[in-house]
């Protein structure tokens, strides 16, 4: 009887590590249960998001670690110096396309986000150049584009001041279409009402589906739950809203083609559209009208709520830490002077809000898990691991901005850390919010022109405190793919 529950339990024993074992070659990582891998660490861990467990787990089986997801092997990097390391070769940069996903981009790869590959290359080249062409990157026409938005911004927060003075404003996604229009000037060549009720539609259902999931989170472990409870994980509701926008694009598209008139192109939408002409009965060609609806699609969905969230952050911040945002404002108005407007021109010569603007990238982590990456063409060499081709990558950015040996109190708010002697800016190359390597975000020059030009009109023309009588709002963000604060209320007060 002993002997045979020795051998029952020595049999069972040797099923799980067969069933378990990793890969040849992986990183280290904790060991993984049948069926629902390495799930209980990651519950017991200590934190409650995908983002902190990985981070938690990370600082016991190393900054490159295997974790087992589902069925799936999972790299998590977890240091500035691994990421810096291998994502800049090639093999590190491909991009997961699962069933979730193809329900969602017509059955084929388009888009940008998840190209990889040459068609990846040439379409990332494509948007770069044409999208310089028309303003993006450069100093003058993206500071011209993001003054129009600003002025209809601070002229309708004025309006709304019934005494001229004062207001309380609601945040939840204040500034979502301001900045959606700074990128749609150069897309379609249009902008939109901040009262237009269609946009506005539209833009909760991109709301939606950032805050529908997150990086690591359990339907993405086990997508089986996603066909088995459609309602329950909002798959459901995903995909009406995903062809809701796909719909509102294609006509967009449509009403362009109508209205062609020979000019010289005006936007992206013009120059792409010529771009499918040329390529007219080649069946093998990329520049199609679903790839052009795909790609605003992925313009929208990337470059609207990260740089929306993050100036939500900024505004939280300067209501927590009222010294800070008195600091900001002396700054600019000691440099700047009351009088003028502010360019983009003054930046390095605001060292103080600049170290405030990049403790607001750091803390908030807005995009705290990047977009998964795969391994991609051939098997991944780092150090003595050897990571099969196809393995998911995950690149825990929030693992670098919370790093306690590198910061030494990640959890505090503390712009001085940027500061030498308190004046001079220290750049720290471990503030990666918008990723590293030949992945990383293609709007980053965008979104730091916005984030600067943005936060400092604000904080020249208006002081932010908490509501009285209220409790103060929580930094505890909401999760999703990005993170944003949970919706809070500001007293708006005009300084000038
Ligand atoms: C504060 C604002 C922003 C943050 C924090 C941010 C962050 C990121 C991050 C972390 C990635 C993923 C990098 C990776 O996978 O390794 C990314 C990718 C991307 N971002 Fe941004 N982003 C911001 C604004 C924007 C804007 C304004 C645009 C549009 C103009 C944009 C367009 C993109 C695109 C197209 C990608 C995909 C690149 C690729 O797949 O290779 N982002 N961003």
């Amino acid at each position: 009887m002993i002997v045979e529950g020795v051998l029952t339990l020595g049999f069972l024993f040797l099923v799980w590590i067969i069933v378990t074992k990793r890969k040849h070659g992986l990183p280290p990582g904790p060991m993984p249960f049948p069926v629902i891998g390495n799930l209980p660490q990651l519950a017991l861990s200590g934190a409650k998001r995908p983002y902190a467990a990985f981070h938690n787990l990370a600082k016991k089986h190393g900054n490159i670690m295997t974790l087992r997801m589902g069925a799936a092997d999972v790299v998590v990097l977890s240091s500035y110096e691994v990421m810096r390391d291998v994502l800049g070769k090639e093999e590190w940069s491909g991009r997961i396309f699962e069933e979730s996903l193809k329900a969602r981009y017509l059955n084929q790869r388009l888009g940008i986000l998840f190209l990889e590959g040459e068609a990846y290359k040439d379409q990332r080249r494509f948007l770069l150049r044409h999208l310089k062409d028309l303003g993006f990157g450069k100093q003058n026409s993206m500071e011209s584009m993001i003054s129009v938005e600003l002025h209809e911004l601070t002229s309708r927060l004025r309006q709304r001041m019934a005494d001229g003075r004062q207001a309380v404003v609601c945040m939840h996604n204040y500034f979502n279409l301001s900045v959606l229009n700074v990128l749609w000037s150069m897309i379609a060549g249009t902008r939109y009402s901040h009262d237009d009720e269609k946009l506005l539609a539209l833009l909760e259902h991109v709301d939606m589906l950032m805050k529908c999931g997150s990086v690591g989170n359990l339907s993405s472990m086990f997508p089986i739950l996603r066909k088995l409870a459609p309602k329950l994980t909002g798959e459901e509701k995903q995909l009406e809203a995903y062809k809701l926008l796909q719909n509102f694009l294609r006509e967009l598209i449509q009403e362009k083609k109508e209205i062609e008139d020979g000019n010289p192109e005006k936007c992206f939408l013009d120059i792409y559209l010529k771009e499918i002409d040329k390529f007219q009965g080649d069946s093998t060609s990329l520049y199609t009208e679903d790839q052009l609806v795909m790609l605003c699609f992925d313009m929208l969905l990337a470059g609207s709520e990260t740089t929306s969230n993050s100036l939500c952050f900024a505004i939280l911040y300067m209501m927590l830490y009222p010294q800070v945002q008195d600091e900001v404002h002396k700054e600019l108005v000691g440099v700047v002077g009351t009088a003028n407007t502010i360019s983009l021109d003054y930046r390095h010569k605001l060292p103080y809000t600049q170290a405030v603007l990049m403790e607001v990238l750091r803390l908030s982590n807005v995009s705290p898990a990047a977009i998964p990456h795969t391994i991609m063409e051939r098997d991944a060499i780092y150090k003595d691991y050897k990571i099969p081709k196809d393995t998911i990558v995950m690149i825990n950015l929030y693992s670098v901005h919370m790093n306690k040996e590198h910061w030494i109190d990640p959890e505090a708010f503390r712009p001085e850390r940027f500061l030498h002697n308190g004046r001079r800016l220290i750049k720290d190359e471990h503030v990666i919010p918008f990723g590293v390597g030949k992945r990383s975000c293609l709007g980053e020059s965008l979104a730091q022109s916005s984030l600067f030009l943005y936060f400092t009109t604000l904080v020249m023309n208006f002081k932010f405190e908490t509501v009285p009588g209220h409790l103060s709002p929580s930094e505890e963000p909401v999760l999703g793919f990005t993170l944003s604060p949970m919706p809070y209320n500001t007293v708006v007060t005009c300084r000038r």
